[in-house]
């Protein structure tokens, strides 16, 4: 090791997923940087260690970020690395999301041993899912199957499927191509039929604020046009005061110099589905977020998210 050598210590969760995604950031930071030595910190969060309620009623924003939060401060680590998708939409004072890579696919996966995609699936077939989002699009869609709550990570939602606890189960797609378990895919749901979370299939970067020398090691691995996408859905997810276990779907787009944002937010038993767009220029894309949030407010979102709230 030379003088030089700069240590990145990478704050992450344990879940193969988490470790997988801890995993490329640190061959990122390696492959730009012939000086820096890269370690991963494993820790568990409040997220890992209780699985036996739906998340939606352990209630609480960044479930799955406090303690990683906590150790940058702490300065055991430099870095945190998460899914976009876990991520609130605010941040501890001295810490900011300083990074987002390239986004994988947003799209939700059909997975199932049986059936080729939903509507294949017979009448009261049983579908996993913990997600309010994915609930109220597959109720709204199939209002026949029943849904019922799958937790754990990635490889435990796989194992309770291939148990027979469920017909099929719905995942995010990035999650499995980055395992490299696409071939468990048996369909790709599109975003017209689900529409994908806030920040789905992107992964950021968290750090200090004043961690000027980390933070120019972390500058190549910013990808601009997901940065632009994520920035415009989190926005609308934002002014919604929505964390990530709530029935709201943000999607955007770039076309050239356009950003086209769609936004959902519907009752968790489907029975009633709020969509609208909004498309603007690059440059505006947080503000078209909360163009967006507006859109769906003056539709009656505020009484749906206040029902969620209230039976969570
Ligand atoms: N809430 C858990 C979580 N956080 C990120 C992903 C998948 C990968 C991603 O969206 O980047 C998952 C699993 C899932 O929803 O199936």
């Amino acid at each position: 090791m030379t003088e030089k050598t700069k240590l990145v210590r990478i704050a992450t969760r344990k879940s193969a997923l988490a470790l997988w995604q801890a995993e490329f950031v640190k061959a990122q930071l390696e492959h730009f940087h012939s000086d820096v030595r890269v370690e991963l910190v494993p820790m568990s969060t409040q997220g890992d260690i209780i699985l036996d309620t739906p998340l939606a009623k352990i209630g609480g924003k960044g479930l799955f970020v406090k303690e990683l939060e906590q150790a940058m401060l702490d300065g055991r680590a430099d870095i945190a690395v998460h899914s976009m998708k876990d991520v609130p939409v605010d941040f501890p004072e001295g810490l900011a999301l300083h990074t987002i890579c390239e986004r994988e696919d947003p799209r939700d996966a059909f997975v199932s041993n049986n059936f080729a995609n939903i509507s294949e699936l017979p009448k009261g077939a049983i579908v996993g899912t913990s997600s309010l989002r994915r609930q109220c699009q597959i109720r709204a869609l199939r209002p026949d199957l029943e849904i019922r709550d799958l937790r754990g990570n990635v490889n435990t939602r796989l194992a309770k499927l291939d148990d027979g606890q469920y017909d099929a189960i719905i995942l995010a797609a990035a999650g499995l191509i980055r395992l490299e378990m696409g071939e468990r895919i048996a369909d790709y749901i599109e975003p017209e039929v689900s529409l994908p979370a806030n920040g789905q299939g992107a992964v950021g970067i968290e750090c200090r604020i004043d961690d000027e020398v980390t933070k120019a090691l972390l500058a190549p691995l910013e990808h601009t046009q997901t940065r632009i996408r994520v920035n415009a859905e989190r926005a609308m997810n934002r002014h919604l005061e929505g964390g990530c276990q709530v029935p709201i779907g943000a999607y955007a787009l770039v076309d050239g110099e356009q950003v086209h944002l769609r936004g959902l937010v519907g009752a968790v038993d489907g029975s009633e589905i709020l969509n609208d767009e909004v498309t603007g220029h690059i440059n505006d894309a947080e503000k078209i977020g909360v163009e967006l949030a507006k859109k769906l407010l003056a539709q009656g979102a505020d009484k749906i998210l206040a029902e969620v709230y209230r039976d969570a």
